[in-house]
């Protein structure tokens, strides 16, 4: 018996110890084998980067001042009173930047252009800044020569002040026709070799950090969301902001179309950013909360530029406060896009709430009528980050796509932003700082759930990590390190190459 025993319990050790050195060398084995080669032929990978996070030099070259720069400036809007004034000084040291991104074995680079470098006053009248036009068409020329293809951003959210002072920036119908002549401005000098454009980048972020709880750019909101916001309604502003948006973003693309796409043979997009959202409980309201949620902060887009109206659920509820489209301009946005840039950070658990008690004090974000936690029962929906509104919740990344691709016409996807920060904490020695262990994870992780969406059949033709070098994170300032490569802030903005970068330039390699 006790041979028998002690042969089972042998036999099954044996068998278990087997079973799970198999299932490592099989892990290790798809690690390995995991790489770019696990995506279609033509899948672009690309890291991204923004002109007011990244290029510093803020009255240099003929630029001229935009909301960002006059609202960093105001103590008390910035962790730390951060600017992006000198940020990573990227407008002197793109060469060698670019030279990175080379390295990394990298296919395209995201960059958007800084509207008062093209158009120091915000207008055509106000003049064309040759300086500004030259210093992108170098930066272009620098991609191109490291055989890298550049992913242009018009709008990633710096609006010329003098718009802003002369008739409250997207806040008017103004800006239609100087958005679009902007745009004009960079199909004309830079479409020649720019072959992938994406109009705004993240309009909700805009609308609703800026107009809704005022804490980025221009600052404002209802005195009852922040008693420091400058001026504003959170009930209306919003709505109105995102209408312009939608037509200068319908103009820019009826132009491109018209004009340029033919003989430059390009792309033009819009780049949206939606959360995941999961319901807290299995009851109809908190699956109402979660469509509330989508429709708010993707349809509000997306419905528009995909079926030519908003959400019905926004519709429905919100009467006069949601601007109408002409049955003219239904035609203009309507298909406005040839692609969609979907960028993703986190999912939430989502259940129904109220609304504001009797109609006071209404707000965007009243209006959803849902409230959104990283936790249910205490239970987190992914790994918490540093960043404490954000949790690492790749099975969301894949979740997204298979809802955009259903409800929007299966369109083609380009995840243009998804990445994770850990601490700007001065008192770690750098070469432990460059330990991002985490962020290789979050990365491959998040490009396994993308290869099975393409799998399930979704259109998602590239990848674009949030964010090139660490930088200027808005609110944040400069506490949240992002990159792929470390800057040294106390150092002259020395660059380094954290692990992640590395770890890309393997599995990027051809
Ligand atoms: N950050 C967003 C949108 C957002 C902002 C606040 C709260 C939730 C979501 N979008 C993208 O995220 C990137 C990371 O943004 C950071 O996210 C955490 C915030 O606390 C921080 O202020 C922000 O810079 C930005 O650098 C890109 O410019 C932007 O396109």
């Amino acid at each position: 018996k006790a041979s028998s025993e002690m042969g089972t319990g042998t036999g099954m050790l044996t068998r278990i110890l087997s079973a799970l050195l198999l299932a490592a060398l099989v892990c290790k084995g798809a690690d390995a084998a995991f790489s770019r080669h696990s995506f279609p032929k033509d899948f672009v990978f690309g890291t991204g980067s923004a002109s007011y996070q990244y290029e510093g030099a803020y009255k240099e070259g003929g630029k001229g001042v935009s909301i960002w720069d006059t609202f960093a400036h105001i103590p008390g809007k910035i962790l730390n009173n951060d600017t992006g004034d000198v940020a990573n000084d990227f407008y002197h040291r793109y060469k060698d930047d670019v030279k990175l991104l080379k390295d990394m074995n990298l296919d395209a680079f995201r960059f958007s252009i800084a509207w008062t470098r093209i158009l120091p006053n915000g207008s055509l009248s106000g003049g064309i800044s040759k300086e500004g036009v030259a210093f992108y068409n170098n930066l272009i020329n620098e991609v191109i020569a490291n055989g890298l293809k550049p992913f242009v951003t018009i709008f990633h959210w710096d609006t010329p002040q003098a718009l802003e002072t002369k008739y409250g920036g997207f806040l008017s119908e103004n800006i239609i026709k100087d958005y679009a002549d902007f745009a004009e401005v960079c199909f004309r000098e830079f479409g020649d070799r720019v072959k992938d454009w994406t109009t705004f980048n993240e309009p909700w972020t805009y609308a609703m950090q800026g107009y809704d709880n005022g804490a980025f750019a221009p600052g404002r909101c209802s005195p009852y969301v922040k008693a420091s916001c400058l001026g504003g309604d959170s009930s209306r502003e919003p709505y109105i902001v995102t209408h312009h948006i939608i037509l200068a973003h319908a103009e820019a693309v009826r132009l491109y179309r018209a004009k340029y796409q033919p003989s430059q043979h390009g792309q033009i997009g819009i780049t949206v950013v939606s959360h995941w959202f999961v319901p807290n409980s299995d009851t109809p309201a908190d699956k109402r909360a979660v469509q509330r949620s989508l429709d708010y902060m993707l349809g509000w887009y997306l419905d528009p530029v995909v079926h030519g109206e908003y959400p019905g659920t926004m519709r429905g509820y919100l009467g006069a406060r949601l601007p109408r489209f002409t049955a003219e301009q239904v035609k203009m946005v309507k298909g406005s896009y040839d692609f969609i840039g979907v960028n993703y950070y986190t999912t939430y658990f989502t259940s129904s709430a109220p609304p504001p008690k009797n109609g006071l004090q209404m707000s965007y974000s009243g209006d959803i009528r849902a409230n959104t936690s990283g936790y249910r029962n205490g239970v987190p929906v992914g790994e918490p980050e540093f960043v404490p509104i954000f949790f690492n919740s790749p099975f969301g990344l894949r979740e997204l796509l298979l809802y955009t691709d259903r409800r929007y016409n299966h369109p083609i996807l380009y995840v243009t932003e998804n990445g994770i920060a850990e601490e700007n904490n001065a008192s770690i020695p750098i070469k432990d700082a460059l330990k991002d262990g985490h962020r290789i994870s979050f990365h491959s992780k998040h490009l396994q759930f993308i290869n099975h969406a393409i799998r399930d059949g979704v259109k998602v033709k590239g990848y674009f990590t949030w964010t090139f070098m660490d930088c200027f994170e808005w609110g944040d300032g400069y506490l949240d390190r992002f990159g792929l490569i470390f800057i040294d802030r106390l150092n002259g903005l020395k660059r380094y190459r954290k692990q992640s970068s590395y770890w890309i330039e393997k599995f990027l390699k051809r």
